[in-house]
């Protein structure tokens, strides 16, 4: 017997064995009763499965084996399921049961990195981790990137400007672009890198993140093995780990950078960014364990109380950047390209939307402010109805079980993994009609919404586990919708070849990129207008201060947009959606109605408007000039600059005199106070800071509403201190001081906040 016959004995003897392995695996599913695929003869189902796109595989396999059913993917036992009582109550009610996500079986090691990994990490840890994380994507700190987001957003306008030129249709390649796009947002905004791949294409940061994500669209050999023999799961990783000395891998790269970075921002106190990586660094915990302190060598701790915190070490801060930095840039950029992608095939659903968007964001608006964002409800629509048509990131919603627990009359045992199904949830009649293929942003209508069911729609994921970089996303989706389309019409590329080819990685992609001609709006912004767009924005470093929010360039430089804009939009008005037209007008009797109420009266509107000309008086007084005249603008005031022989000249600044009180002792001889005792104002204060506001805004447009939402939080936020009487008294001096046509206006008001109360009810 020569070798060759002994070892082709042997393979066999394996493959037996292994066949036989699985065929008793999948008894698990038979005693449960769940229907699943028959491991195939050589490779088991779960290879099978590999040869196609998952969620093809898994609209398959539901058509055969009904919602639910089950099936092996390396060593672990997989419920794949699009019912969504099931989903619910896996995600949501009983999450504490259901902790780690789906992995991947070779190229991850959850052993090693669940002790430095949000995504990997169980229980108390996961929970301190994403408590540190949350914040650093609070409504407050998104609001503080938006310039930041909104200059990279610039330099995209520009590059699509000179990329359409170059090709005789106007097309350009869009999901490479939007992958340089969020790649520099996420780095400047959350890593602090003040970076541009929109400008170099070659950057290197852009060029090892691609690698990562192809990386994962492959099949290496070693993840075959991994399925092949699950049991020797750990000599995989060690394997895949060490490859790392011999074949250049991106990752490592990216992880080298992040190290550099997050070891000079820890040294360099002067480097403070309100980013993510600061929130990482200036985070505490109580250590869990002795081994948890010994680990923390190399950082600081404050042992203050008797407790010993701990800060997150470099390694855990790492990943976490790398995560996000992943996590952020691809999942971003491909929905993107989908939304774009979808606005080319449906023109009328891009008409209505930049009709909303012109609406709200008028020519004059360069710089798009994070509040701004909130009105364009049917934008919110196209965004949430893209998602729904691809759920890119759904191979990673899945749960897997802790505790042995019985749902819905089903036994699941610890160990095995729950996997919604979005794909298929999200197309299903049930929840979404019989046409789910068409793309139709009302379905999320809200009496629509209402109706469906919580979990038929979840591309972000749901429950606390949910994604992390939601409100991030969706800032940054909004933001460059809105500002691309008021430049640019999108139509289908020649180059598109239909219906799109998808390939599965990390995400579900379009395997060959994306092509769309865009073509410049006879309104867009003259270049003279993006050059000084270009230099009005603010830089990484400014990020510390406020967000200033819309810059309005000058009105020479936009006059003859604005008359192309009017006549732009007279066509559009033609082709407005017509059910969009009739979802607006109904939702406008249908709220006179509902908030009878609370319609707010002439006297409330002018309490709001008060209350925020106090808080800006307040703010002007005590600490800063712009944003006290801001405030007043944005708030209370929505007065409108007009073109003016003032206009374009610097103001002169208020006198705010300095807050000293004179007090008279009791030899009757007048003593100063220092400031910190009960101040009062010199008298002219309040009529200057009138005057002041007649000269810098002029006259009041019928159109300036008060921003409801913002007078709440300046509410809550005014302190109430014995400077209030006189802050009162300013207060009312300036609104009685507004122009006189302000008071026809406000008797427009009551209607026109009802409107507005209506809009974020539904939105
Ligand atoms: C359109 C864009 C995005 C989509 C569709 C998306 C989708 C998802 C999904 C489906 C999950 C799993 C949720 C679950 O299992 O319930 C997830 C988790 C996560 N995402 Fe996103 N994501 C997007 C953007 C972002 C961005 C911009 C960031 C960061 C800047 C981010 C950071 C994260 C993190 C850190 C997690 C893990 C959360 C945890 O384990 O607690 N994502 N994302």
């Amino acid at each position: 017997m020569d070798v060759s016959t002994v070892l082709y004995g042997v393979a066999l003897v394996l493959l037996g064995i292994f066949y036989w392995c699985r065929r008793k695996q999948m008894r698990v599913f038979k005693e449960m009763g769940i229907p699943g695929p028959e491991p195939n003869f050589l490779f088991g189902n779960m290879l099978a499965f590999r040869t196609k796109p998952m969620f093809r595989k898994y609209q398959e396999w539901r058509e055969e084996f009904g919602e639910t059913y089950g099936y092996f993917e390396g060593p672990t036992p997989v419920i794949v399921t699009s019912d969504v009582h099931l989903i619910q109550e896996v995600f949501i009610k009983q999450f504490n049961k259901f902790h780690a996500r789906k992995l991947w079986p070779v190229q991850v090691d959850p052993d090693r990195d669940e002790d430095v990994h949000m995504f990997f990490a169980r229980g108390k840890r996961w929970k301190r981790l994403r408590n540190v994380v949350n914040p650093a994507f609070s409504a407050a700190k998104i609001r503080q990137m938006a310039p930041t987001v909104n200059d990279s957003i610039n330099q995209l306008l520009d590059v699509i400007r000179d990329g359409a030129k170059a090709t005789s249709d106007r097309s350009i390649e869009v999901l490479n672009l939007f992958r340089r796009l969020t790649l520099d947002s996420i780095l400047r905004c959350e890593v602090g890198l003040d970076h541009s791949s929109l400008r170099n294409p070659d950057d290197l940061f852009l060029k090892h993140c691609k690698g990562v994500i192809e990386d994962t669209t492959k099949m290496p050999w070693l993840y075959l093995l991994g399925f092949l023999f699950p049991t020797l799961h750990s000599v995989w990783i060690t394997v895949y780990r060490s490859l790392h000395y011999i074949k250049f891998n991106p990752v490592y790269w990216l992880e080298d950078r992040m190290r550099e970075v997050i070891v000079m921002r820890r040294e360099n106190q002067e480097s403070r960014r309100p980013d993510l990586v600061q929130q990482m660094l200036d985070a505490r915990f109580q250590a869990d364990s002795f081994k948890d302190i010994e680990k923390e060598h190399t950082t600081s701790r404050d042992c203050s109380r008797g407790n010993t915190l701990r800060s997150m070490t470099n390694e855990e801060i790492v990943s976490h950047a790398l995560l996000f930095l992943l996590a952020g840039y691809e999942t971003t950029s491909t929905t993107l390209t989908y939304i774009f992608h979808e606005l080319s095939q449906n023109p009328h659903v891009q008409q209505t939307l930049r009709r909303e968007i012109m609406s709200v964001l008028p020519r004059g608006y360069c710089e798009i402010a994070y509040d701004d964002l909130k009105k364009l409800t049917y934008l919110d629509y196209v965004i949430w109805e893209a998602l729904r048509k691809y759920p890119l990131a759904s191979s990673v919603t899945a749960r897997q079980c802790v505790h042995a627990c019985n749902i819905n009359g089903l036994d699941i045992p610890e160990g095995m993994l729950i996997h919604a199904n979005l794909w298929d949830v999200q197309y299903d009649p049930k929840h979404w009609g019989d046409n789910p293929h068409e793309f139709d942003p009302l379905r999320f209508l809200p009496e629509t919404r209402r109706t469906r069911h919580p979990a038929a729609w979840m591309p972000f994921g749901a429950g606390p586990r949910s994604c992390a970089g939601l409100r991030f996303a969706l800032v940054q989706l909004k933001m460059v919708l809105a500002k691309v389309l008021r430049d640019f019409d999108f139509q289908p590329s020649k180059k598109l070849t239909l219906p799109l080819k998808l390939v599965e990685g990390a995400t579900i992609m379009p395997e060959d990129g994306l092509s769309v001609s865009a073509l410049r709006r006879a309104s867009a912004m003259s270049e003279q207008g993006c050059m000084r767009r270009m230099s009005s924005v603010l830089t990484i470093s400014d990020m510390a201060g406020l967000n200033v929010g819309s810059r309005r360039p000058s009105l020479a430089a936009t006059e003859s947009d604005v008359d192309n804009e009017s006549n732009a939009s007279e066509g559009e008005e033609m082709d407005m959606d017509a059910s969009w037209k009739s979802y607006l007008a109904r939702r406008r009797s249908s709220r006179r109605n509902s908030i009878l109420d609370d319609e707010p009266t002439q006297e409330s509107i002018l309490d709001i408007r008060r209350a925020s000309i106090t808080k800006g008086i307040e703010m002007l007084q005590v600490k800063s000039i712009h944003k006290g005249i801001n405030l007043m603008r944005r708030a209370s005031c929505g007065t409108v600059l007009e073109k003016s022989a003032a206009f374009g000249k610097r103001q002169p600044s208020p006198k705010v005199s300095p807050i000293i009180q004179h007090k008279k002792d009791e030899s009757g001889t007048e003593e100063e106070q220092p400031a910190s005792m009960t101040p009062c104002y010199p008298e002219d204060t309040s009529a200057t800071i009138a005057s002041y506001l007649r000269s810098k805004y002029g006259k009041r447009r019928a159109s300036a509403l008060p921003d409801l939402e913002s007078v709440k939080e300046f509410n809550t936020l005014t302190e109430f201190n014995p400077r209030q009487e006189f802050v009162q008294d300013c207060c009312d001096q300036a609104v009685d001081t507004l122009p006189s046509k302000s008071s026809e206006d406000t008797s427009k008001l009551p209607e026109l906040c009802a409107r507005l109360y209506k809009r974020r009810a539904s939105g």
